[in-house]
């Protein structure tokens, strides 16, 4: 395809979609952009430096975005010759659409008049039907609320119907004169209440736009393990339109995955437990305040997603780090874009949090399927944060923050890729270390003869003393890994005496600590299971401990981590949660 002002990379290829419904990402893919106006320039820099950064960290080269600059907003009127058409040029929508993924900073609307929302024209042009945007608290950002960290949500907004579509005529124009002729003449509307001086909007709300909306909103959480899905609706006022948005909700539930109405409805419940429920608009504002932990998937109508989006966006620091995607699930069109806008008295001054945009790159990274970058994202962007070295916007909430401008934490978030990489060095010898205690454990308790529960907890406590008096580990060390051993050989035990015998059999678990446990009790049999019963408290594994191989499956999410053999437990890629199941 020949453009006109856009120039496509020398080197890279296009995303395309399968076949098979799924895409298809080379290593090297255009991928396209458009800055946006306002603070657009300064957080795109920013965003491209660390998305870069994390792509290079994560793949040393063997995989590399060509990105590929599409014009619109301010920046295109100017290079396609100031005209109407030079807003979003059609070239602009033709490059989206052919190079299917994009990243995009915000765009001006002006308010009362002038030109309608590019921003909705792009996703309506590309049918991008989900306007999807997660809300979750990252650790130490400043927060208006007691337990931001039980705000966990992800609000599926539909995206290309409601009033929001700007279906709509100005007071006093020949348009709306006609409008009100034909609802009061044809429809004997008798409700307007001023008609001579009124605007009209027009609300199309319909039952494919919803069915496409919601079922993409119930498929999401039964990928995710989460426990419901909650429409939100004013379905008590406007009935045919947010009521029938609840009502084909339902039905779809229904007829397509199966659920069943609890207690004679109208919630509902899937085979596998989600609950399918709905909330009126207004009281769900508040009790997505007040009772947080009982929503999680929330699918709502296009002009109630926004006010969700924003206003949850509060209670976990603010527009500056709430990401979002568009994103069209049949024909794989995704633009991932900030939640906020142009916010002009900040353009310029390279001055404002660019992590709204950063991490819906992020989302955009995880989209491609490139997750061990997007977890870089996190990782740099947690650190950034734990470390008190903030934009304006967190600063002025927290004590002892430094300040620092929209490039240089974009540089503190690169370096906390790093900062971690070098940490992994580290906690690598402690790994080490609780692999010796295992074994050193596992000699100690078969020299002896007695086989009990009360000899195993001996046996540890005089291993542990062992090595320490070895110099392999100082004493508080050894103490915490003591812990951690304690509890994965408590969940072993108890995983023999379940489901789990064959998984563990000692021939099947390779190496390391889990082959020095699994023998140990495979040759014991259930003697030892006192030592489970005593160390119950602590069957969850954290992040920052270490653990035996196995499977972590994430408390709040239900994302599984694999470990192979002993590591460190890292934060929730997918929810930055810290708490885990563990399972063999
Ligand atoms: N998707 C899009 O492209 C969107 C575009 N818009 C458009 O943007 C324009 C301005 O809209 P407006 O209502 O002022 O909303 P904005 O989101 O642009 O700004 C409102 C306030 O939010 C805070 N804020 C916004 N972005 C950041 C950031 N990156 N870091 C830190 N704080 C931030 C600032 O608060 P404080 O002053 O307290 O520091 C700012 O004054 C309008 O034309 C609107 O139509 C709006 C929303 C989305
Ligand atoms: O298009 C706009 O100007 C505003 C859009 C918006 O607020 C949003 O989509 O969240
Ligand atoms: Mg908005």
């Amino acid at each position: 395809m020949a453009f006109e002002k856009i120039r496509v990379p020398e080197h890279g290829n296009k995303i395309t979609m399968g076949a098979d419904g799924k895409l298809l990402v080379p290593d090297d893919p255009i991928v396209t952009f458009i800055e946006g106006d306002g603070i657009g320039p300064d957080i795109w820099k920013a965003t491209q430096a660390i998305l870069d950064a994390a792509v290079e960290k994560a793949y040393r080269g063997s995989r590399k975005i060509s990105w590929m600059e599409v014009y619109a907003g301010e920046k295109a009127w100017n290079l396609y010759g100031q005209s109407d058409d030079a807003w979003l040029p059609k070239e602009s929508l033709d490059a989206i659409t052919d190079y299917l993924v994009g990243l995009k900073g915000p765009l001006t609307t002006p308010v009362g008049g002038g030109m309608g929302s590019l921003n909705v024209a792009i996703r309506q042009v590309l049918d991008l039907y989900v306007c999807l945007r997660p809300v979750k608290h990252f650790t130490g950002v400043p927060s208006p609320v007691k337990r931001p960290e039980d705000v966990d949500m992800v609000i599926f907004r539909e995206n290309t119907e409601d009033i929001y579509a700007g279906i709509e005529w100005k007071e006093g124009s020949a348009e709306v004169k006609k409008v009100i002729e034909f609802l009061q003449n044809e429809m004997g509307v008798a409700k307007i209440r001023f008609p001579e001086s009124s605007g009209i909007g027009v609300k199309p709300v319909s039952r494919e736009g919803t069915e496409r909306l919601v079922r993409a909103a119930i498929q999401y959480a039964i990928d995710h393990d989460l426990k419901s899905v909650t429409l939100v609706h004013k379905g008590n006022i406007m009935k045919f339109t947010e009521g029938a948005f609840r009502n084909w909700g339902y039905d779809l539930a229904k007829r397509e995955f199966g659920a069943e109405e609890i207690d004679g409805g109208p919630w509902c419940r899937l085979p596998n437990g989600i609950v399918i429920k709905d909330a009126i608009a207004d009281i769900a504002l508040q009790q997505v305040l007040t009772r947080p932990t009982e929503f999680d998937v929330i699918a709502t109508l296009n002009l109630n997603g926004d006010y969700l989006s924003d206003a949850l966006a509060a209670q976990v620091g603010g527009i500056g780090i709430a990401p979002g995607a568009n994103i069209n699930y049949s024909t794989g069109h995704a633009v991932f874009e900030a939640t906020h806008g142009t916010a002009p008295k900040y353009a310029g001054r390279n001055m404002v949090n660019p992590s709204s945009m950063t991490l819906s790159g992020e989302m955009m990274l995880r989209y491609m399927g490139w997750s061990e970058a997007a977890d870089l994202v996190i990782r740099g962007i947690n650190g950034a944060i734990s470390a008190k070295t903030v934009t304006y916007d967190f600063h002025r909430l927290m004590d002892g923050a430094t300040r620092l401008s929209t490039s240089e934490f974009s540089e503190a978030v690169i370096a906390h890729m790093d900062h971690q990489e070098q940490e992994a060095d580290v906690l690598d010898e402690a790994v080490d270390q609780y692999d010796r205690l295992a074994e050193q454990f596992k000699e100690v308790f078969e020299s002896g003869a007695e086989k009990t529960g009360e000899f195993a907890s001996t046996a540890m406590e005089k291993a542990r003393q062992q090595l320490t008096a070895a110099g392999a580990f100082t004493e508080e060390q050894g103490k915490n890994l003591k812990t951690f051993l304690e509890r994965d050989f408590s969940q072993i035990a108890q995983s023999m005496r379940e489901e789990a015998r064959e998984k563990l059999n000692p021939s099947r678990v390779g190496a390391g600590a889990l082959a020095s446990l699994s023998t140990l009790l495979a040759a014991t049999g259930n003697v030892l299971s006192s030592v489970a019963a005593r160390t119950q408290k602590a069957l969850s594994c954290r992040s920052g401990e270490i653990t035996s191989a196995g499977t972590l499956t994430c408390s709040s999410c239900g994302h599984e981590l694999h470990f192979k053999k002993t590591g460190r437990v890292p934060p929730c890629p997918t929810c930055h949660s810290t708490e885990f199941r563990k399972s063999y």
